[in-house]
């Protein structure tokens, strides 16, 4: 295979096509092997104890453990084995469950895996964000309506009507927004969503749930692209579901929306639907256009067929790497495979970590006002610990500021809850504030993060498509987080740019500034045009004063005449000059008008 340095082994009796290696999760080596489990000594069985505490911490509460892979290879007898499960399970605490995944005869041995999975509180539970992403009519909304609803489609479009949110979404059969869904699983890895009269208690399904999935439904049609890019960015999704109809195979918007997870690395798997209504020859056929391009050196993907439990198991264990790319052939109508497809999505593993101890970053994707609450904003926390009635600084407004704002109520999925962590979205009600004064793509930050606002910032990117050449001056919109402005090339490290090319690029919003971090992934696109890439440094506007200041000459240098309009901004003319006077007078005295209603 080509490009492909990662090798996977076949799982045993499975169909998998590729050759998978199951990465090893632990070492071993400190502890005598296999037999440990069988019969430990007091000592290894303290150690034994002390890795599995560690190896659940580190895996946010799951774990997959292997049974019987010991150094030597071979596996275990059967009262061996049964020793070893009944170690397994007195070393975890009651609040641990432990699910058989699969045994199997290794040919020297049983060997077998278990899922650990640690029961949360009534009010917490695992959260994973999939974007569900492919062409019109791939049965996105479809499958979404299946899967979380636990009833089979007519094929014309009966599952999908519940998720509609539009009238004339319901009317055309087209997604137009960006809708959220939800499907939980409890400790054991049993679907709890339970319709009532075709309608889901989200509070319920988060009660009842160890994981819940949130599918991030994103629009097929080439029209609602600006959406379905800001779903990918704004949304943080942990994975991507790429959906293809088997008779439809790759059309219309399937390599875009491919392409853009790719860029923005979320490891992505696919799902083909409609296989009950396809010949062999055209699901054949497409399947294999589809493995070429996964294979090809653009997506550098192994692309595994997952035909029985012992696949998904094996794709489960090895997506996080980003290499592997899972494939299910389902039906909506008939049910084929779905369970496979549902056993894989209970073993998913959220790709973002908490960091509680990092100050609290929160990225808004929406902002509502709710009759007897006010002002909620809806977004995705980056890291830190966010509690009730505890003050951040939301902004930047279009002066550039930051003003303190205190969290009234928090709710996850509907569930009203005292503190949210990072990777887990959330909605928040503020105080004395209105929703006209917040915007997508602002954030509500720890004030020990003493947040900047910048017009500008420097980042590399990497032309994806670009029909002629691209130059300073060039306009096109930056999906960065939540963030979707359009910005201008102010100076490049080259020339001109061309499909292909990678240079570094300083940017400059044309509205308002924004907050940035250094290292966050972006999408420069317009029209068919698309570039990708990192922020590499953030120019905030205080520093970009001082700069202009000290470098004129040097800047003069390097941005095109009359570019150098940092000083002409609303901002630097009057954030700037603020900044500089009295920065702390600033900031409280934006608060006043910010906060005043
Ligand atoms: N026979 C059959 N029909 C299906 C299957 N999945 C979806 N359909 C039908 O395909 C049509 C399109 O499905 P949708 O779920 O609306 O497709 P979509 O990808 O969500 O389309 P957009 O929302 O416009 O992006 C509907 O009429 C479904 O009933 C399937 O597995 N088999």
């Amino acid at each position: 295979m080509d490009n492909i340095d990662e090798k996977v082994p076949a799982a045993a009796g499975s169909h998998l096509e590729a050759d998978v290696t199951v990465e090893p999760e632990f070492d071993y080596s400190s502890i005598r092997g296999k037999m440990i489990l069988v019969s430990p000594t007091t000592d290894e069985y303290d150690l034994l104890k002390k890795q599995l505490t560690e190896r659940l911490e580190a895996g946010n509460g799951e774990i997959i453990y292997d049974i019987g892979h010991g150094e030597d290879g071979k596996g275990l007898t059967e009262d061996e084995y049964n020793a070893s499960v009944a170690t397994l399970q007195s070393l975890v605490n009651e609040r641990v469950s432990c699910v058989e995944l699969r045994k199997w005869d290794c040919g020297t041995g049983i060997v077998g895996q278990y899922l650990l999975r640690t029961e949360l509180d009534h009010n917490d539970f695992m959260e994973i964000r999939v974007a569900v992403v492919g062409n019109v009519d791939a049965g996105k909304s479809t499958l979404l309506g299946v899967l979380t609803h636990g009833e089979l489609d007519n094929g014309r479009g009966h599952a999908r009507q519940r998720l509609f949110r539009h009238k004339h979404e319901a009317e055309t059969g087209r997604t137009s927004s960006v809708g959220n869904d939800i499907l939980g699983f409890d400790s054991l890895g049993n679907v709890v969503n339970k319709p009532d009269h075709g309608a889901l208690d989200w509070v319920k399904i988060c009660e009842k749930s160890s994981k819940v999935i949130t599918f991030i439904d994103l629009a097929g049609h080439e029209r609602y692209l600006k959406t379905t890019v800001f779903g990918m960015t704004g949304h943080a999704p942990d994975f991507g579901m790429l959906m293809i109809g088997a008779n439809a195979g790759i059309v219309g918007m399937t390599k875009e929306h491919l392409g853009l997870a790719l860029a923005l690395s979320v490891p992505v798997f696919v799902v083909v639907t409609k296989i009950d209504m396809c010949p062999p020859n055209v699901l054949q056929d497409n399947l294999k256009l589809l493995i070429r391009i996964l294979k090809s050196s653009g997506c550098r993907k192994v692309p595994v067929m997952v035909k029985t439990k012992d696949d998904v198991i094996v794709s489960a264990t090895n997506f996080v790497s980003q290499r592997l790319c899972p494939i299910f052939q389902v039906s909506n109508v008939t049910g084929e495979n779905l369970e496979l497809l549902t056993m894989f999505l209970n073993l998913l593993k959220t790709r973002m970590p908490s960091q509680d101890d990092k100050p609290a970053e929160f990225q808004i994707d929406d902002t509502y006002s709710v009759p007897g609450v006010g002002t909620v904003v809806s977004g995705t926390t980056l890291a830190g610990v966010i509690r009730l009635n505890d003050t951040l600084l939301l902004g930047p407004d279009p002066l550039g500021r930051f003003a303190p704002i205190t969290v009234k109520s928090i709710h996850r999925k509907r569930m009203s809850v005292h503190e949210v962590r990072g990777g887990q979205t959330a909605s928040f009600a503020l105080k004395k504030i209105k929703r006209s004064q917040i915007r997508k793509g602002m954030v509500m930050v720890s004030p020990a993060l003493n947040p900047q606002a910048c017009w500008q910032f420097e980042g590399e990117i990497l032309v994806l498509h670009h029909p002629t050449t691209i130059s300073s001056r060039y306009q096109a919109m930056v999906h960065c987080g939540s963030i979707r402005q359009t910005a201008t090339i102010l100076s490049m490290s080259r020339d001109c740019l061309r499909t292909g090319d990678k240079a570094r690029v300083r940017f400059r919003f044309i509205k308002h500034p924004e907050y940035l971090r250094r290292g966050q992934r972006m999408v420069f696109r317009e029209g068919r045009t698309k570039a990708v890439g990192n922020v590499l440094r953030p120019e905030p506007h205080a520093h970009l004063a001082a700069r202009n200041a000290r470098d004129r000459h040097h800047v003069r240098d390097t941005i095109p005449e009359g570019d150098e309009s940092g000083a002409t901004s609303p901002l630097e003319k009057t954030g700037g000059r603020r900044q500089r006077k009295r920065p702390d007078n600033a900031q409280s005295s934006h608060s006043q008008a910010l906060v005043a209603n």
